[in-house]
């Protein structure tokens, strides 16, 4: 009988259950075993006690009967968990399995948090964001239904909003831009500790490794297993030999398009190949040396994972010498007493597995059996073997090696003959008992793969068998500090994701070839999908940072053409074409002092001080906006941060649906941004002045924000201040995003919890204070349409905190005006979702999901884009220093401000 679907795969078809393999049987007998007992509320004794014949025909049918059982995955296990009366009887079952709790903990801990958990690094990077929260519990409940009812009366009043702009007529003013880091809530909460990943590698199960091919004397023979003669011609295609002292990833055995063997070379290859082979090398030399490099050998295999009886040791005599005994029960019992003399004993294992069933006969004498069947793989403790194939000699192997795993991983007869030229003690390890190891340490690494994707962002919406494919062939590599993991100009085959660990990612300057510092990524970044999109050179150089070395999760070419390629993160991630691009416009200013700059008029007075028109000396056919900052106010408003990322932002941005910043200067007094100009005025004042927008207008200015929104989410900024106010009109009529004082940069999945925007377009999580991302920005999207198309927003209050109170209570409770049509307003409600997950452009479509829109068809995008699409709106510009769309300011009635010279600006 053939098993067709596994859910969690993994499960190759040499482990179904055929005639002749009790394998699947045994394997199932167990779980059922297991799950039976797990009914009947057994302890925990019992459960590890289970008889020896687990895998007798009588379990068989049952088991056939019940094949879902059979495929219990770590999925169940969890199920098993929430559902169990008794926890102890999960906790043996986890056991039984080679479970990890802390894993599962950690990941769960992950997820809680949509992801990852703020690392500490960054809070103290960031002391005015990302407030912490370490008390999950103390968070406020979900909210299920809309209403939130903040008391204005009990709570702390705002804090004093961003300085007044006093040209706007009182009945349009709205409330200006926040400033606080306070929430207007009084629960205060922490953003998780991270925790670094537990990956544990060492527990890497391979028998691929243990080979060395160093030759050593001839002595007298003895064959352990035997080449079957039928394959000594013609050869049937061997299974590769692995290379001695490869690393680890280099070996994979079989390409993944051989249908039984595929899955196998999923299996993950061994993490410490290296010392493991270092370590038998030197396995002759000491007793303790050697039991160190058993011990190794044996984590290769998991052999802590095995059953107590699935070990034996294989005495092998030498022709005239006394053969020694070790019972099988003494070598069970794990007890530290000197079992040959030579100081080592197999470790008392704590895993019930269905190879107890044989373990119970010892095969002291197997040797002369020359088990051709496949059946055993043995580690080689002690004495010498010679490898050979086809009549050829090989190798020879000594110490702590494993062999024999060949026939049984790929269900074929044995590859190679092994004879003992000393006397040697084989560990034997049943074929079953093998499999089972392979199989289960398979189907949890895939299961833990598995929740390690979903919990990095850009994997997140994946669906299940799309992880579970990528899991499936994933290799996880390790690194030590100071190591090239991808060097630039290399050919490169392969994507990384981080799964512990930091890296540096360098470019060679063309001009110095000195390798510029670039950025660093962490744990759920991504690396090397350039040359696996372009012509395969790799474009940067990664660097191993951690001091504790770093794991990679290794994709190949195909699968990454498959089923990673199209996401849109991994597309813009890195732009270095924009990146460039907009740094050779920056260039062009490069000489430009605040001196060359000639005021015109002011176009708009913002918190922190004016925005003046201006002309650079020499050059009358252009100008800009010049954005003055008194930096004492920065500082008295603890914005410094905020202004360094607005910089940052707008300074890289190359969108031109944002506005361009071309240089910044500073002096005692104040900070200044030089940008491009847009002549046509605020989206707000011509919003006033025609009191509401037409479905079709709207669409067009919505299109604008989208199509920014799109540039600066897929590169994981959030924007956080929008409203018409910073919609400015170009010339043509197109309109840029303006203002990026609120904008941040995430990190990849993480949220932030200052409580900044304009009290009208905040989100209910910035309200309350539950942390918020780019999703936060998709809410603000909605209540711009409806203020476009109405005039208004909808969730005004008289003050801030009855706005606040008028969010929370949801977009269902706002009375929708007649003129908004039911495609806009469905549009909006789907933007306006209290739970951000929910929001439309914020699931799995991304932002294309708003792009398709009922109340967007036809429009079009592409024409947009390449700024062929006429404008609704024209505004007249009649040259490039016409200010007639902007409101009249008056002057500065407070006056310079007093220097600040503390140097907290350095690097604007
Ligand atoms: N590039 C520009 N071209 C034309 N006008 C501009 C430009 N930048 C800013 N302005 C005008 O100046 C006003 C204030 O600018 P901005 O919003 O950037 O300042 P701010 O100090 O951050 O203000 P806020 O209090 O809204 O945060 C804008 O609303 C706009 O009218
Ligand atoms: N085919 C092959 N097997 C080797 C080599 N060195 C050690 N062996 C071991 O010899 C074993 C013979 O039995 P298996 O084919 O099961 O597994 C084989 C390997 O474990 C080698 O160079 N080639
Ligand atoms: N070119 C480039 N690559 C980067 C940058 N930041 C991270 N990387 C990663 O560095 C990787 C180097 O190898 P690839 O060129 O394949 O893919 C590259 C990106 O995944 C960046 O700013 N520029």
């Amino acid at each position: 009988m053939k098993i067709t679907h596994y859910p969690g795969k993994a499960v190759d078809a040499s482990l179904s259950l055929d005639n002749n393999s009790a394998m699947g049987a045994l394997y199932e007998a167990n779980w059922l075993q297991a799950h039976h007992q797990h009914h009947r509320a057994p302890t925990q004794s019992t459960l590890s006690r289970q008889p020896s014949n687990a895998g007798s025909s009588s379990f068989l049918l049952d088991g056939i009967s019940a094949l879902s059982k059979y495929q219990m995955t770590l999925e169940n296990i969890r199920q098993l968990e929430q559902q169990a009366q008794d926890k102890r009887i999960v906790s043996a079952i986890k056991e039984l399995n080679g479970y990890r709790p802390s894993a599962l903990q950690h990941h769960q801990q992950q997820q809680l948090h949509n992801g990852w958990v703020a690392e500490e690094e960054e809070q103290l990077e960031e002391p005015l964001e990302d407030k912490a929260k370490t008390d999950n519990a103390s968070t406020p409940a979900a909210a299920s239904v809309n209403h939130y009812v903040l008391d204005p009366t009990e709570r702390q009043r705002l804090p004093r909003p961003r300085q007044q702009v006093s040209v706007k007529p009182p009945s349009l003013r709205r409330s200006q831009t926040m400033l606080q880091h306070q929430p207007p809530s009084y629960v205060t909460l922490r953003a998780p500790k991270s925790k670094p990943a537990q990956h544990n590698s060492s527990n890497s199960s391979s028998a691929y490794s243990t080979f060395s091919s160093a030759a050593e004397d001839r002595q007298p023979e003895r064959v352990i297993c035997q080449q079957p003669l039928r394959l000594l011609q013609p050869p049937t295609e061997p299974p590769p030999a692995p290379p001695a002292g490869s690393k680890a990833r280099a070996f994979k055995p079989l390409s993944r398009s051989q249908t039984s063997v595929q899955r196998y070379a999923t299996i993950r290859m061994p993490n410490h190949s290296a010392s493991f082979c270092r370590a038998t090398a030197r396995a002759a030399e000491t007793p303790d040396v050697r039991r160190h490099s058993l011990e190794q050998a044996l984590q290769g295999l998991q052999l802590e994972e095995v059953a107590q009886d699935a070990v034996e040791q294989v005495v092998i005599r030498q022709p005239g010498k006394q053969s020694r005994h070790i019972s099988p029960v003494a070598s069970s019992n794990g007890s530290s007493k000197d079992l040959n003399g030579e100081g080592f004993c197999i470790p008392r294992p704590r895993l019930i597995v269905p190879v107890h069933t044989y373990a119970r006969r010892r095969r002291t004498g197997n040797l002369k059996e020359q088990s051709t069947n496949a059946q055993d793989e043995d580690v080689a403790s002690d004495g010498r073997v010679e490898v050979s194939r086809e009549g050829k000699y090989l190798s020879t192997l000594s110490g702590a090696k494993v062999l024999g795993e060949l026939a049984i991983l790929y269900n074929c007869q044995r590859t190679a003959t092994i004879t003992a030229i000393s006397e040697c003690n084989l560990w034997a390890i049943e074929r079953q008992c093998f499999q089972t190891i392979m199989m289960r340490t398979g189907l949890i690494r895939q299961a833990e793969y598995t929740d390690f994707l979903k919990s990095v962002p850009i994997f997140k919406d994946l669906a299940e068998d799309t992880l579970i494919k990528i899991s499936d062939v994933l290799e996880e590599t390790h690194y030590q500090r100071g190591d090239y993991i991808v060097r630039q100009g290399a050919r490169g085959d392969t994507f990384f994701i981080i799964s512990k660990g930091k890296v540096r990612v360098t470019i060679k300057q063309q001009d110095t070839q000195e390798e510029k510092f670039i950025r660093m990524l962490g744990k759920g970044d991504f690396f090397g999908e350039k040359a696996l999109q372009g012509d395969d050179l790799r474009t940067a150089n990664i660097i191993c940072e951690s001091p504790e070395g770093v794991s990679c999760l290794v994709i190949d070419r195909e699968t990454f053409n498959q089923l990673i390629s199209s996401l849109d993160e991994i597309k813009h991630r890195y732009d270095d074409e924009g990146a460039m691009e907009r740094r050779k416009i920056n260039e062009e200013f490069r000489d430009i002092n605040l001196t060359d700059l000639r005021v015109i008029a002011t176009l708009g007075v913002g918190g922190f001080g004016r925005v003046e028109l201006v002309q650079t000396n020499g050059d009358s056919s252009r100008s800009f906006a010049l954005k003055q900052m008194k930096k004492s106010q920065i500082v008295e408003t603890r914005q410094q941060q905020h202004i360094m990322s607005e910089k940052e932002i707008m300074g890289e941005a190359n969108c031109q649906f944002i506005v361009k910043l071309f240089k910044t200067f500073k002096d005692k007094k104040y900070l200044y941004m030089l940008m491009e100009s847009c002549l046509g005025g605020e989206l707000w004042t011509i919003l006033r002045d025609k009191g509401n927008f037409d479905d079709a207008t709207t669409r067009f200015y919505t299109a604008c924000v989208v199509e920014a929104f799109d540039y600066l989410h897929s590169r994981n900024i959030i924007y956080r201040d929008l409203k018409p106010e910073n919609l400015l009109l170009d010339e043509k009529g197109y309109v840029k995003l303006v203002d990026f004082g609120f904008a941040k940069k995430l990190q990849t999945g993480r949220k932030t919890w200052t409580f900044c925007g304009t009290p009208e377009y905040v989100a209910p999580e910035v309200i309350l204070n539950r942390g918020h991302d780019i999703s936060a920005d998709y809410w603000s999207l909605g209540v711009l349409m409806f203020e476009l198309l109405t005039g208004t927003p909808p969730f005004t209050g008289s003050d801030p905190m009855r706005t606040y109170n008028i969010i929370l209570k949801g977009i269902d409770a706002i009375e929708f005006p007649r003129n908004i049509t039911r495609n806009a307003s469905n549009l909006i409600k789907k933007l306006c979702r209290d739970n951000p997950a929910e929001r439309l452009g914020y699931q799995r479509g991304g932002i294309s999901e708003i792009q398709k829109h009922k109340w967007f068809d036809g429009f079009y995008w592409w024409g947009l884009q390449n700024r062929s699409l006429e404008p609704p709106i024209k505004p007249s510009v009649k040259n490039v220093v016409d200010t007639a769309n902007f409101d009249d300011y008056p002057p500065d009635p407070e006056g310079p401000p007093p220097d600040d010279v503390s140097g907290w600006d350095k690097d604007f």
